[in-house]
């Protein structure tokens, strides 16, 4: 892949490529994304095993080199949990039913981790990239447009992710630290 020229993602998820454009097209050196919409199976593990297998899959699917991007909310009361696996609690309990998940822990701390893979192509083992951002689950305040955003208070903030504007999230997410990597290793690579 040449930097700071194209690269496919793959994702079933809108917001997610809204907001891996916006990062990406700030920075000096604009990566542009083609997105292809395809929801890979997913198998359990670790954020890692989960973002690397989806990869493969995906640039097995598609042919060529890719990226894919795995996120998940690790509750500290849980030990992890839900983890990579909170797309499913959250369409099943809600903001509420995951607020309720706490009720009588001491700690209501949460990590948003965010996992990119990047595959050099088909056979290829993904190389991987995260960021993470410490945080609090809260009642939901603000829009409820993406996903668990109205319930999780980074750290020192006041304000949930769907409380801030697209821009301030996209300086301080777990998303946006995890492409951060994802860049400076684009642009390290010689261009071909
Ligand atoms: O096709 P993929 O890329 O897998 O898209 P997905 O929607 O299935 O995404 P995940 O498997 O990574 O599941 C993560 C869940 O967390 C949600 N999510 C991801 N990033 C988020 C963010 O920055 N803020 C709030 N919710 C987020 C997302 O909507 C899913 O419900
Ligand atoms: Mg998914």
């Amino acid at each position: 892949m040449t930097p700071g020229k194209r690269l496919v993602f793959v994702t079933g998820n809108a917001n997610k490529l809204k907001e891996v454009k916006q990062i990406l097209s700030e920075g000096g050196h604009p990566i542009e994304i083609d997105s292809r919409s395809l929801d890979i199976p997913e198998i359990q593990g670790t954020t890692i095993e989960v973002a690397s297998d989806k990869c493969k899959r995906a640039a097995e699917l598609i042919g060529g080199p890719c990226i894919t991007e795995d996120t998940a909310l690790c509750y500290v009361a849980l030990k992890g949990l839900p983890g990579p696996y909170i797309k499913h609690f959250m369409t099943e309990l809600g903001h509420e039913g995951l607020n309720a998940l706490l009720v009588g822990f001491p700690t209501k701390a949460a990590e948003a981790v965010c996992t990119f893979a990047y595959s050099a192509g088909p056979g290829t083992e993904p190389i991987i990239f995260e960021g993470r951002t410490d945080g609090t689950i809260v009642p939901p305040r603000g829009p409820k447009i993406f996903g668990w955003d109205a319930i999780f208070e980074p750290l020192g903030t006041g304000q949930t992710y769907a409380e801030m504007p697209s821009d301030q999230k996209n300086k301080m997410s777990h998303r946006y630290k995890a492409l951060d990597k994802l860049r400076t290793y684009l642009q390290s690579l010689p261009a071909s």
